[in-house]
């Protein structure tokens, strides 16, 4: 039995953390990945895994990532325990780049993406909320939030409430798997 990895995509703001925090809650047994990244633990926003750059190059080059990428000046990895959750059939969801996609469909040819969205001046207006980076590093992440679409993406409308994109994301999920 093989499970379903689904990438949660989108641009800075946009609500991914806040969409996967609300799925985690609403299914206990979808397993939503911590992420590692060469970012402060007390940075704000997910509660990822924080690594040195030195750290983070060694579990690399032990072979403990199922992928990696780098972004907004930081490095980013998805651990290889994915794998294992795979085989035993679960749902694998994570917070993933749109950029780095191409690579991890190469790895994980079965790869659901839901690109989440929201309308630029919304993205402006949360990231201005969050608070967790600098106006120039806000405004560098609404330059990047100009990236297209990734192709066969399902679209998740974050443009209202929370629960309102997670039922979308629900919904994505229960057909995904019905199919399975
Ligand atoms: N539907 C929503 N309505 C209002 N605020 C939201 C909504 N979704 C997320 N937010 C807020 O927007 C900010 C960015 O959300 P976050 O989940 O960190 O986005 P991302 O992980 O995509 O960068 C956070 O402060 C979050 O609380
Ligand atoms: O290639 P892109 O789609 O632009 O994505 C680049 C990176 O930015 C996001 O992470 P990060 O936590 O730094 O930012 P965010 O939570 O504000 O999106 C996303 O999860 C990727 O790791």
């Amino acid at each position: 039995m093989s499970g379903l990895l689904i990438a949660v995509v989108g641009p800075s703001g946009v609500g991914k953390d806040t969409l996967l925090d609300a799925l985690a809650r609403a299914r206990p047994d979808i397993k939503v990945v911590q992420r590692i990244i060469t970012r402060a633990a007390d940075a704000g926003g997910e509660a990822h895994l924080a690594h040195s750059e030195a750290e983070f190059e060694a579990q690399r080059a032990a072979g403990h990532y199922a992928f990696h990428w780098q972004a907004h000046g930081a490095r980013y990895a998805i651990p290889a325990s994915i794998d294992a959750d795979l085989a035993q059939g679960h749902v694998v969801v994570f917070n993933g780049s749109r950029k780095a996609l191409p690579d991890i469909q190469k790895a994980y040819p079965g790869l659901l993406v839901l690109m989440v969205t929201a309308a630029p001046e919304v993205l402006a207006q949360r990231l201005q909320a969050r608070g967790r980076e600098t106006d120039k590093e806000i405004g560098a992440r609404l330059k990047r939030a100009e990236l297209a679409a990734p192709a066969g993406a399902i679209m998740i409308r974050n443009d209202t409430t929370p629960d309102a994109a997670l039922a979308q994301m629900l919904a994505v999920i229960t057909r995904a798997t019905a199919r399975a």
